[in-house]
């Protein structure tokens, strides 16, 4: 008969800003941390809103947007597990820089900003992981500068689409996803982002199944996005 063992982990399990501690300090996160769950389409936060916790998904997906005067969004960026959040308003000791909402059901843990500066103050060597993963959103943010000024309208959808692929190699990625949500990331209007999708699907890159978008040619996305092969 098989056994089976139980998985290892803890619920802090991939999230690389955690990586380095000690199992003690580990276990005292996770019971610092608060349990939350977030409904598809529920605001974690808005934008301005005090930065109180740093918010570490487990499941689900959220989009982190800016909302114009005119109500237009721009989606920033789509965070899955084992991603953090809401780590910039707890390090400047300000307000939320940008709206975060559920687009999947979520299930996340809440550290506290105090909890979080302690364990910071008692282990420094987090700061390695904090500075590791800012540097990764100011790398992000003079990527998106770039694109804007260097990418067309479908070269920044054909980028958008390979970012959301991640690292599959899979012949065929699904991404849940739908054509207005792809125009907020990508920065177009929802007319001119439906054209490019349909561009690509004439070319075989891309197909759209009701509200997800299946990649079939990742490459050719990449050619299009000015991005080197793989
Ligand atoms: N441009 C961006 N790209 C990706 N994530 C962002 C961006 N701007 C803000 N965030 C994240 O969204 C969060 C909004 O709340 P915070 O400012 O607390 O922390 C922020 C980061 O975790």
């Amino acid at each position: 008969m098989e056994v089976r063992l139980p998985e290892p982990g803890d619920a802090l399990t991939g999230v690389e800003m955690f990586a380095g501690l000690e199992p003690e300090v580990r276990q005292r996160v996770i019971a610092a941390a608060v349990p939350r769950t977030y409904r598809k389409g529920q605001l974690l936060f808005v934008e301005n809103d005090p930065g109180e916790s740093l918010i570490v998904l487990r499941r689900g997906a959220v989009a982190v947007f800016r909302t114009a005067p005119t109500g237009e969004r721009a989606v920033l960026n789509v965070i899955r597990p084992p991603d953090v959040l809401g780590e910039v308003s707890l390090l400047d000791a300000s307000t939320r820089s940008a709206s975060a909402e559920a687009i999947e059901d979520c299930t996340a843990l809440a550290l506290s900003r105090g909890a979080f500066m302690e364990l910071v103050h008692s282990n420094p060597r987090i700061l390695d992981a904090v500075m590791r993963s800012l540097g990764g959103l100011i790398r992000r943010l003079t990527e998106q500068n770039a694109d804007h000024v260097f990418l067309d309208l479908p070269g920044r959808v054909a980028k958008t689409l390979v970012r959301l692929a991640g690292e599959s190699q899979a012949p065929m990625i699904t991404i849940e996803l739908n054509q207005s949500q792809l125009a907020e990331m990508a920065g177009g209007s929802r007319q001119s982002v439906n054209q490019a999708i349909g561009s690509f699907a004439s070319r075989g890159w891309l197909r759209t199944e009701g509200r997800r978008i299946v990649v079939t040619d990742v490459a050719a996305l990449r050619r299009r996005a000015g991005m080197a092969d793989r």
